[in-house]
């Protein structure tokens, strides 16, 4: 899985503070920031300081919810990250609403993590906390998937969680075969917020300190340049042979093939053609392949005690390749250094767009496991997720296998046009060179001049196509420029859609795994395609109507 450190740790530096005025939280915007100005600009645009406080003597019942629609706010602009700063003021600024799913309840998480710090003025908070909770509860309710138990955990399942209960597992979930997914985790009883659904004793994560206790450490140090994730696929392709491995009931759990885009056969590449995954999927093997001729056969004939042949063929790499991008998770350790590591038993946790569990990644120093701590509530049966990060559906289908069945905000299609250089414009958040758009049903205004189109790209397109005018006014100069870039967009985006083919024409009856999803993604890159499109066309006749009664009051003088 990704850097989950990075995505889940919070960006701000959030607080409960106390001086004679009374007690007080903060959630203060990190210094840290990559995005810190850009997030300045739009809390200053909402009329939020750089650390305002919110005085718990304040909070009295009937004001609660005002009081933490700002805290909210403020949390969620603190929490954007890149690409949701890229859309996401069109969303606030018009009806101050989502920036998404994940976003929201990262929001709330955060702000509720606070009240449980202080002592003192436990009403407020208690009444803040509640309504936090209830807030997320109403989220959860909105936001659940359906899952099907296929059947329950077989023996290896059933062996490994009793090893690691051996070990110290704390588990609240029930792992059983759901429907397209295999494996995955459903709450034993009812969960709530902060309830801690798994809590694994470091001793049993997979992590390099195994590479450097084995006999290969030594071998490996000798080979310039070896990144320490390329000695843990090495480790693992061996151990997982060894019959006296202290994981073998971790590796005995392990599908036999992992079904990832790694492993598209030549039917689901060709369906892919032009397609934004085609080349991230033809590079991201080329790239495994010639890493493997590097290494293969030179190390089984220099070294065949450590690395027999028949263990390091290009197909059991790649096998070791899928596992450790499908499975593997960056976590600190208590020694406070970040270790990429296979998880026993939170491996079977599927990912979500929407998930339970947001924050995790660092091993709790005192009692020395990694815990696993829901941020909304999850029902006794119900799928537990985790959040593998804010990852795109060609991410998910490249590395991981599957495509999620919500719409997910990170799937982007980016377009790569030269900032103009009058183009910084007013707005802090539109000085990019990356622009991108998305499904237009994540936007919340589809009005005139916004179209549920991005705005960076819209001014973007403004600006370069007819510098120096003032944009968003219904004056015929403006209108007309408006009716360009329309179709400026809708040039740019027809296009992807034309080179995507027609759907009629996609082997729908093919039967192979591969070759169903490559046209599942296609499909789904066709939508948001035609998203666009039917933006543009919708907006045109807008902007049309709008320049018709322009130029009517104009002969009327
Ligand atoms: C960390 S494992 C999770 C457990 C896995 N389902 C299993 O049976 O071992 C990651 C893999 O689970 C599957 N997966 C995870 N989330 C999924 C989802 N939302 N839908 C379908 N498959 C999913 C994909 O095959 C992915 O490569």
């Amino acid at each position: 899985m990704e850097d989950s450190i990075e995505d889940h740790k919070p960006s701000t530096s959030s607080n409960v503070g106390k001086i004679n005025d009374g007690c007080f939280l903060v959630l203060k915007l990190s210094e840290d920031d990559p995005l810190s100005e850009k997030k300045m600009k739009l809390l200053r645009d909402k009329g939020f300081g750089p650390s305002d406080r919110v005085y718990l003597h304040d909070i009295s019942a009937p004001d609660v919810n005002a009081k933490l629609d700002a805290l909210l706010e403020r949390a969620r602009i603190i929490h954007l990250n890149d690409v949701e700063l890229y859309f996401g003021p069109m969303n606030v600024d018009t009806k101050g609403e989502l920036f998404g799913p994940c976003n929201d309840l990262k929001g709330a998480a955060q702000v509720d993590i606070c009240s449980e710090e202080n002592k003192g003025y436990i009403d407020s908070l208690k009444s803040l906390r509640d309504e936090i909770v209830k807030r997320i509860h109403n989220f959860g309710e909105k936001n659940t998937l359906k899952t099907k138990m296929v059947k329950e955990a077989s023996d290896s399942e059933n062996h490994l969680v009793q090893w690691a209960e051996n070990s110290g597992l704390k588990s609240k979930l029930q792992i059983a075969y759901v429907e397209g997914a295999g494996r995955g985790a459903l709450a034993a009883e009812d969960l709530g917020v902060g309830d801690i659904a798994l809590e694994i004793p470091v001793s049993v994560i997979i992590s390099e300190d195994l590479v450097y206790e084995s006999d290969m450490a030594q071998i490996l140090e000798k080979i310039d340049g070896i990144s320490t994730e390329t000695k843990l696929l090495l480790w693992s392709m061996r151990e997982r042979h060894n019959i006296d491995s202290n994981y073998k009931l971790y590796f005995d759990s392990l599908p036999e093939q992992f079904n990832t885009g790694l492993s598209f056969g030549l039917e689901a590449l060709m369906a892919l053609d032009e397609t934004l995954v085609s080349d991230e999927l033809f590079q991201a093997k080329e790239h495994l392949r010639s890493e493997y001729d590097e290494l293969f056969p030179a190390l089984s004939i220099s070294y065949p005690d450590s690395f027999s042949p028949e263990y390091y063929t290009w197909e059991q790499y790649l096998w070791a390749c899928e596992l450790w991008y499908s499975n593997s998770m960056k976590i600190v350790f208590p020694d406070g250094k970040l270790k990429t590591c296979l998880i026993p038993v939170a491996g079977f946790l599927n990912h979500s767009v929407c998930p339970h569990i947001l924050h995790y990644g660092r091993a709790d120093a005192e009692t020395n496991t990694l815990k696993f701590p829901l941020s909304r509530p999850c029902k006794k049966g119900e799928q537990c997720y985790l959040s593998y990060g804010n990852l795109s559906s060609a991410h998910l289908l490249t590395f991981y296998g599957f495509l999620p069945q919500e719409p997910n905000p990170f799937d982007i299609i980016p377009l790569d046009i030269e900032a103009a250089p009058d183009c910084s414009s007013e707005e802090g958040y539109l000085d990019t060179a990356t622009h991108m758009v998305r499904g237009t049903w994540f936007s919340a205004n589809q009005d005139m001049f916004h179209y549920g189109l991005p705005l960076p790209l819209l001014e973007h397109l403004r600006s370069a196509t007819n510098p120096g005018l003032k944009t968003m006014t219904l004056l015929q100069e403006n209108l007309e420029n408006e009716v360009t870039v329309l179709d400026n967009i809708h040039a740019i985006f027809g296009n992807m859609l034309d080179k995507l083919g027609d759907s009629n024409m996609d082997d729908r009856k093919n039967e192979k795994w591969d070759v169903k999803l490559a046209i599942k993604y296609k499909d789904l890159q066709r939508s948001i395609l035609s998203s666009i499109l039917t933006a543009c066309y919708t907006g045109r006749v807008m902007v049309l109507d709008a320049l018709e009664k322009c130029l009517a009051e104009d002969v009327r003088g």
